[in-house]
């Protein structure tokens, strides 16, 4: 959509509009809703001013970018948004040449400025990167280690700041709080545009002593912090005024210069029920537009919420237990036990390697932490488990929530990778429950283990109902049912898979509930593979060293060579977003298919 032509009521016409159909659209299929209402405005004056055919757009996470995907080329298809074989909720350069990055970890989008600028430097050519990150992603390290390098570099590189005063949730730290020093703000810039045509007309000798009271005002401002390290600091300004947007991005534009546009906004503008600091509407599920009420409840309690509810329980029977989260409160249910007891659990902000670094000194000194984040997270901290946590064998936790496929994120959020991530790392111990009396053992586990360990569940509800449960030995596995020939070993959520696919096959199969990759129950195992030479493993997790790959080390070490052994684990790909049950129709893990694949594998065999 060309709107350079467009007058500045038009752009108001247009930002009504764009904020309509995003609130259809988000009500019918679920989406990141108040990001991307409140960042509508701030999006339409960057498209006005600069030019997506060629500057390189790059929006940190890219959940608030549903008004660029509707400006460039997806007006039509934005209906899909979020659904299997439908555009993604993120931007996806493959989706779109405008999409000029992949996002959905947050804090990269400096980088990325950085590196676009300096190849547009090295190629001699006239763009310009502008980089669009909120608020709460400015807490993340790597925000720091680019700017650390632009302002001395000084690159050409416009920052949009949408400063919504919210991450997902309240968000945390001494950034936060610097940022939200704006009424010092704009009094601040009254006055320095007054200080600075004084500056002008008086000599050399006052313009120090003006210069040093001027900059004891900027102490109290949020621009002190960026323009003392080389980037230049404009704002605060409106968010929703698409006129002052304009101008104010031109004056960033012409700078040639790195440039911080700190906006504020209000996050779901546009949608009453919505507006201001509510957490609940960041990510929704569908929802009655008139009521803002969920369309769909589900009763059946989430492995989330089992997690939640124990480590309270836990935590009220001993006050050695503490835990992280890394901006997600609610997300991981630590929330619950941040409110009972303040003092021992935290929420340290998008700082995901801060938040396990920090966990080791406080199981140093007897403290037993809970490191909740979710798998694709982690991903970010993977480094600090090694170094700082396995390295000194130390006794933290790592509850890992959203593993497998997480549905409608997709690609950059499947927590499909941290089996093979972390069962490379000495001293490490994995397990895995698949219900809710198992979540509580495996944690109950966690607690006394002395050493670092990993437990994995999955988003929403786990695949099989509860039933009774032996406590959690280390390195040994359960036999849930005998079989014939054929042995399915199900680990985590991949238990419940067993166990719906054997009450579909035509031969009955052995169960295991593996409980442990690492380490694995090599006794059992190797009694297992006397019996039953078809092995299938069923696990949410990359099959490339995964669960199966795990196994196969033991068959190789203990040179068995007469079991078959098949993963159904995910293959060696990027895992597209949808619903999860069509997402794993995609890839034929639904206890049916399996079930007929099994089955019709047996009978060639005969
Ligand atoms: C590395 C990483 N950790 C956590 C998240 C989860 N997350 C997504 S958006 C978000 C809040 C971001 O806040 P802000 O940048 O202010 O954007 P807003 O939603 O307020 O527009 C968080 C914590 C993430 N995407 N990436
Ligand atoms: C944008 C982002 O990273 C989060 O908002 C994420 O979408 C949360 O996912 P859950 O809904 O699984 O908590
Ligand atoms: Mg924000």
């Amino acid at each position: 959509m060309n709107i350079k032509e467009h007058s500045i009521e038009e752009l108001q016409k247009l930002a009504e509009e764009i904020r309509e159909k995003i609130l259809l659209t988000v009500s019918h299929n679920g989406g990141h809703l108040s990001s991307t209402m409140g960042a509508t405005d701030l999006i339409i004056a960057m498209h006005r001013v600069f030019d997506v055919t060629k500057d390189p757009f790059i929006f940190d996470v890219s959940h608030q970018a549903y008004a660029h995907k509707l400006l460039t080329d997806r007006w039509d298809s934005f209906d899909t948004l979020r659904t299997f074989g439908g555009i993604s909720g993120y931007t996806k350069p493959k989706e779109s040449q405008y999409d000029y990055y992949v996002a959905g970890h947050s804090s990269t989008s400096i980088s990325l400025a950085v590196g676009a600028a300096k190849a547009i430097a090295l190629k001699g050519e006239d763009r310009i990167p502008v980089a669009f990150i909120g608020d709460g992603s400015m807490s993340a390290g790597m925000v720091y280690e680019a700017l650390n390098e632009l302002g001395d570099r000084k690159y050409p590189v416009v920052i949009i700041l949408n400063d919504n005063e919210m991450s997902i949730a309240k968000p945390i730290g001494a950034i936060s709080k610097l940022l939200s020093q704006t009424m010092a703000g704009s009094f601040y810039q009254k006055f320095k545009q007054k200080v600075e045509k004084a500056l002008d007309h008086l000599p050399e000798g006052a313009t120090y002593m003006a210069k040093r009271f001027e900059e004891s005002f900027k102490l109290i401002t949020p621009g002190i912090m960026f323009e003392e390290m080389g980037i230049e600091y404009i704002g605060p300004v409106d968010g929703h005024n698409i006129e002052a947007l304009i101008e104010t991005f031109e004056v960033a534009k012409k700078l040639k210069k790195p440039v911080i546009v700190h906006a504020q906004t209000t996050k779901g503008k546009g949608y009453e029920i919505a507006e201001g600091t509510k957490e609940h509407w960041h990510g929704v599920g569908a929802f009655d537009l008139e009521t803002g009420k969920a369309s769909k409840k589900s009763s059946a309690k989430s492995a989330t919420q089992i997690y939640s509810e124990t480590l309270v329980e836990m935590a009220d029977n001993d006050e050695k237990i503490v835990g992280v989260t890394a901006a997600m409160p609610s997300g991981t249910g630590l929330s619950a036990a941040m409110e009972k007891y303040p003092k021992r659990f935290w929420d340290v902000a998008i700082a995901e390697q801060h938040a396990v670094t920090s966990m080791g000194p406080l199981a140093k000194e007897g403290f037993k932490p809970f490191c909740t984040i979710y798998s694709t997270f982690l991903q970010r901290g993977y480094d600090q488990v090694i170094h700082d946590i396995c390295l000194m064998d130390l006794g933290v936790a790592f509850a890992i929530d959203r593993a497998g496929i997480v549905g409608e994120d997709g690609e950059t959020h499947q927590g499909t990778f941290d089996v093979s991530y972390l069962r490379a790392i000495p001293n490490m111990t994995l397990l895995a429950p698949y219900n809710e009396s198992s979540m509580k053992a495996a944690m109950a586990f966690a607690k006394e283990y002395e050493r670092p360990c990993a437990f994995r569940y999955p988003r929403g509800t786990f695949l099989a109902p509860d039933s009774s449960c032996e406590p959690y030995e280390l390195g040994k596995s359960v036999m849930l049912q005998e079989g014939d020939e054929l042995l399915f070993i199900g680990y985590g959520n991949g238990v419940g898979r067993a166990l719906l696919t054997a009450e579909m096959m035509e031969e009955k199969a052995g169960i295991l509930d593996l409980r442990f990759v690492k380490p694995l129950d090599t006794q059992m195992l190797s009694a297992l593979s006397s019996k039953y030479k078809k092995w299938y493993v069923f696990s949410d997790s990359a099959a490339k060293g995964g669960v199966g790959s795990a196994l196969l080390e033991f068959l190789s070490q203990e040179n068995i060579s007469d079991i078959s052994l098949t993963t159904f684990e995910y293959d060696d790909a990027f895992i597209t977003h949808g619903s999860t049950k069509l997402v794993e129709e995609s890839l034929g893990l639904l206890p049916e298919q399996l079930a007929a694949r099994i089955n019709q594998d047996l009978r060639t065999d005969r």
